[in-house]
This record gives structure tokens, sequence and C-alpha cells, in this order.
């Protein structure tokens, strides 16, 4: 079954409702973004989570100690990267990552093949964005994709287009953010759109 991350969460209730409808991870922005959350807003949240949920913290080009301690903190399970981070720094972490690549044009298999990650996020390339965009990419660049890791598809994914993404990637796992929020309200997510999403993908 393909695994639903919802990310950007910013308060229990979303976090709650995220896992009482199935998703099998929650992620929390620490790096600059309308959804950033503090390392002590994140680890409240974290302790109410029910087990089996993991918890994952999104970094972009942040100093290794920094993600370190904020990881051990907050209890968190993987680290996922959206800047230009190198594979020493990922392997220095001794944490299990999700590796994004930010997909234009096209796709460079050996690229992210290459990289030592645990898994690899494909999000959608939008100049001056690192993640978050609300915009899809052309799913067919990732159609047959073969990788070592898990894939995970991720950028403008929402309840009505997840299932035919899903149906031409069949990936390992989604990861949603702007998809499931309130209209207009970025941090602030809609539970309707969290539950019928994720019944999109699992079928639910
Ligand atoms: O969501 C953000 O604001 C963000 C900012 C900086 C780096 C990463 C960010 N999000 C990471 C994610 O995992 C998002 O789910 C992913 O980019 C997809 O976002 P969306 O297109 O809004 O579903």
């Amino acid at each position: 079954m393909v695994r639903v991350k919802i990310c950007g969460i910013t308060d229990i209730s979303s976090a709650l409702t995220a896992a009482e409808a199935g998703a099998d991870a929650v992620g929390f922005i620490f790096a600059p973004s309308p959804r950033r959350i503090t390392p002590s807003q994140a680890c409240r949240i974290c302790r109410e989570l029910p087990p089996f949920i993991t918890r994952v913290g999104v970094f972009v080009d942040a100093p290794l100690e920094e993600v370190r301690a904020v990881a051990e903190y907050c209890g968190l399970d993987a680290i996922q990267l959206h800047g230009s981070e190198s594979p020493d720094y990922c392997r220095s972490l001794g944490r299990r990552v999700i590796k994004a690549f930010r997909v234009g044009d096209e796709i460079d298999p050996a690229e992210l093949s290459d990289y030592p990650a645990d898994a690899i996020l494909l999000d959608t390339f939008v100049a001056g964005q690192k993640g978050g965009t609300g915009q899809p990419f052309d799913w067919q660049l990732a159609a047959g994709l073969k990788l070592s890791r898990p894939l995970i598809l991720a950028g403008g994914l929402t309840p009505e287009n997840v299932g035919r993404a899903v149906s031409i990637v069949q990936p390992y796992g989604v990861d949603v953010s702007s998809g499931v929020e309130k209209e207009g309200q970025p941090g602030k997510k809609d539970p309707d759109k969290i539950r019928r999403f994720i019944a999109a993908v699992k079928g639910l």
C-alpha cells in the first residue's frame, strides 16, 4: 500500500486528524516557510502522536549540529533535506534521511541513485522556493523510474489528483502540504482535505 506523509504540520489537532485518518508520517518544517514551526512546538506535537507514526523534520541547508540537536530534542525518526546538502553531509547525520530533488524539465536517474539517502523525494522545481509550492511536475518524467531506494512523490498533490499521480508513478509514498490546507491559508490544514487525500491514496 502506498504510504502517506502529511507535511507542514503546525498544530496538534491536524497531526491527530492525520494519524486517525491513516497517515504513515507527518512532517515539521524547520526552515523559512509560512509553515515553519519551532522545535518546542514540534516536540509537543510529537509527544501527543500515537505510536507507529513516523515523525519527519524538514531542513534546508541547516548546520549539521542544529539538525542533530532538533532531531534529538523532538525525537524525530527521519530527516528530510530540501537544500543543496552534500552526500557527506547526509552520511554525517547518522539518521534516516529522505533527500528531496526538485524536478524541472528532466530527471537524471544517476544523480538520484548516487545520493546516499534512505529514500528519494521528487518535488517540483519552482525558482526561489525550496518546497511547499503547490505545483505538480510532469509525472510522466518519473513513470518507470527504477531506483534502488524508495521513491516518494510530492509537489502539488491534492485529494483530486493523487490517485492519477499514484497510478502513473507508482511510488513508495506520497507527500503533501499545501494540497490539504485551507484555501489561501498556508500552514492551516483542512481536516476534510486530509481525510479525503488519505482515503484517495489508500482506497479507504
Ligand atoms: O512546505 C514548505 O513550506 C517547505 C518549505 C521549505 C522546504 C520544504 C517545504 N516543504 C516540504 C514538503 O515535504 C512538502 O510536502 C513538499 O514540498 C510538497 O509541497 P506541496 O506542493 O505544497 O504539497
